[in-house]
């Protein structure tokens, strides 16, 4: 599978300027002749406006899944939209919509860990279940962000038989390293493909700090972007996936009756 991800610098507060630049940077990516294309996380608003955030947010993500649908169905390429801040009839989330090369909207994803630090908590609502889905035959999964942190979560995802784990993200600079660190660590010790595709420029105070990668079972990395807007792309050769698991087989080898994770 042929994987672009879109590292966009997106305007704080902007959603006319993001939507725009979102289908421009689609578009460039699609030259590529990628199978999946991914966007990085609340690219509608950049993390996130305090003050309003309802008058910035997407309402059901109606504008998102019009304009990706449609995309993906012209362009016959499946896109991980990255998130958006949407605000649904229960109040507001930090949601990614997927969609196949067919246009369907196959799979969305609330984020379920809120970034506490950053306030996240106190103006969104937590998302309750986690996703899986299939593009071209693949299984995959998508997480949001600070999730990474959240290692059971990326464990059950591959329990569950994701061969991809797409990462969307807004990271800032001063913990960039935590970012390379944990995406790779992930890819390690689930033998997975991940797709990490973070933001770069500012929104509000913040610097986010792009080093987007695609990384391989073995944690090496197949290309990454540096830290200004980029659209990086590579292969994923799925079968060596089983091949690494047969080699050091991880999963035969777990002692689950010795782990409490509470
Ligand atoms: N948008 C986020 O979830 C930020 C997470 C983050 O910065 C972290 O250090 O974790």
């Amino acid at each position: 599978m042929r994987v672009s991800a879109v590292q966009m610098d997106m305007k704080f507060e902007d959603p006319e300027k993001n939507y725009e630049k979102a289908e421009q940077l689609i578009r460039m990516a699609a030259k590529q002749k990628p199978d999946t294309i991914v966007l990085p996380e609340t690219w509608n608003t950049g993390f996130f406006p305090e003050k309003n955030v309802s008058s910035f947010s997407d309402k059901g993500g109606q504008r998102t899944i019009e304009l990706f649908s449609a995309l993906s169905k012209e362009l016959d390429v499946n896109i991980i939209a990255g998130s958006v801040v949407n605000e649904k009839q229960e109040g507001m989330y930090n949601t990614t919509y997927i969609f196949d090369r067919k246009g369907k909207c196959i799979a969305e994803y609330d984020k379920t860990h809120l970034f506490s630090y950053m306030n996240e908590d106190e103006h969104f609502k937590k998302g309750e279940k986690l996703t899986t889905f299939e593009l071209d035959g693949v299984k995959c999964g998508v997480i949001i962000c600070y999730d990474i942190r959240f290692l059971e979560l990326i464990r059950t995802l591959t329990l569950q038989g994701i061969k991809i784990l797409f990462v969307v993200a807004q990271w800032p600079v001063p913990r960039i390293k935590h970012w390379e660190i944990l995406n790779q660590a992930r890819a390690i010790e689930n033998q997975i493909f991940v797709a990490c595709v973070n933001s770069c420029g500012t929104a509000g105070e913040t610097i986010y700090g792009g080093h987007s990668a695609l990384i391989d079972p073995w944690g090496e990395n197949i290309v990454q972007a540096g830290n200004t807007e980029e659209i990086i792309t590579g292969d994923f050769d799925i079968e060596i996936v089983d091949k690494i698991r047969d080699t050091i087989n991880v999963y035969n080898d777990r002692r689950t009756e010795l782990y409490k994770i509470i």
